[in-house]
């Protein structure tokens, strides 16, 4: 038995999960992280650094500048960064969730998520049972809003949507429920700030701006 180190949790409790690649994390995911433990109502949020997204050709940055990074971008009291998905060597979000369920019952999970990715949600690996496992907090994102909005995520689970003004009731519902807030917006992106120069692939320390 692999010994798998977790943030600490209590039963009863509503944690977030931000799954996402963070090559480099940037202000972008802190403002999102706060406004979801604000609209949702969540008592922490962890932020999952993914070994990898599996819908990306290139690979990210080492896990552990990475992680580095995350800690040094989002010292916030109600947020843990981990590497569990490395641990657990997935990169698959439906295994990671199956996995946290069965170590943490009675923790209630909202998996949360950049509106882009509601987009193209209809891609991952079963997407359908990540939906009907956990309640979804979609958070809004430039340029995103109407592809999100009226991708085929959103049109299957049509049903399950709770409006934004409502969020709070989200970590009260069974899944399948998913609720998209508007949010104050961020232009921040990983993939501008590689771009600028401020994740050079290869050094190992940098300063992304913030902002
Ligand atoms: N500025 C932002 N506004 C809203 N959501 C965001 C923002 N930046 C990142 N996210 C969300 O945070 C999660 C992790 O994002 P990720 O680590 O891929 O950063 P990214 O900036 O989207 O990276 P990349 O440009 O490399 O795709 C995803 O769900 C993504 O949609
Ligand atoms: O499970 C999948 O098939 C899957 C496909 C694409 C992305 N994800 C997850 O979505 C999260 C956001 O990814 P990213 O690269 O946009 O930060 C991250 O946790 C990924 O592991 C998961």
């Amino acid at each position: 038995m692999i010994d798998i180190r977790l943030p600490p949790s209590r039963p009863g409790q509503t944690i977030g999960l931000l799954g996402g690649s963070f090559d480099p994390p940037h202000e972008g995911h802190a403002h999102i992280t706060r406004e979801a433990l604000k609209r949702f109502g969540l008592d922490r949020v962890w932020w999952l650094v993914s070994p990898g997204n599996p819908l990306k050709a290139e690979g990210p940055a080492p896990m552990a500048r990475r992680m580095a990074a995350a800690r040094r971008i989002m010292d916030h009291p109600r947020v843990d960064i981990t590497d569990f998905e490395a641990q657990i060597e997935t990169r698959y979000t439906a295994q990671t969730l199956e996995t946290l369920i069965a170590l943490r019952p009675g923790v209630r999970f909202v998996w949360l998520m950049g509106a882009d990715n509601l987009h193209q949600f209809h891609r991952w690996q079963d997407w359908r049972k990540i939906m009907e496992t956990v309640p979804v907090g979609v958070l809004a994102r430039p340029g995103t809003r109407t592809s999100a909005r009226s991708s085929k995520a959103a049109k299957v689970y049509d049903g399950a949507r709770l409006p934004g003004k409502r969020s709070h009731e989200l970590i009260h519902h069974a899944a399948p429920a998913w609720c998209f807030i508007n949010v104050p917006m961020s232009t921040l992106s990983s993939t501008q700030l590689r771009k600028a120069g401020h994740w050079p692939k290869s050094s190992g320390e940098e300063a992304a701006p913030q902002g």
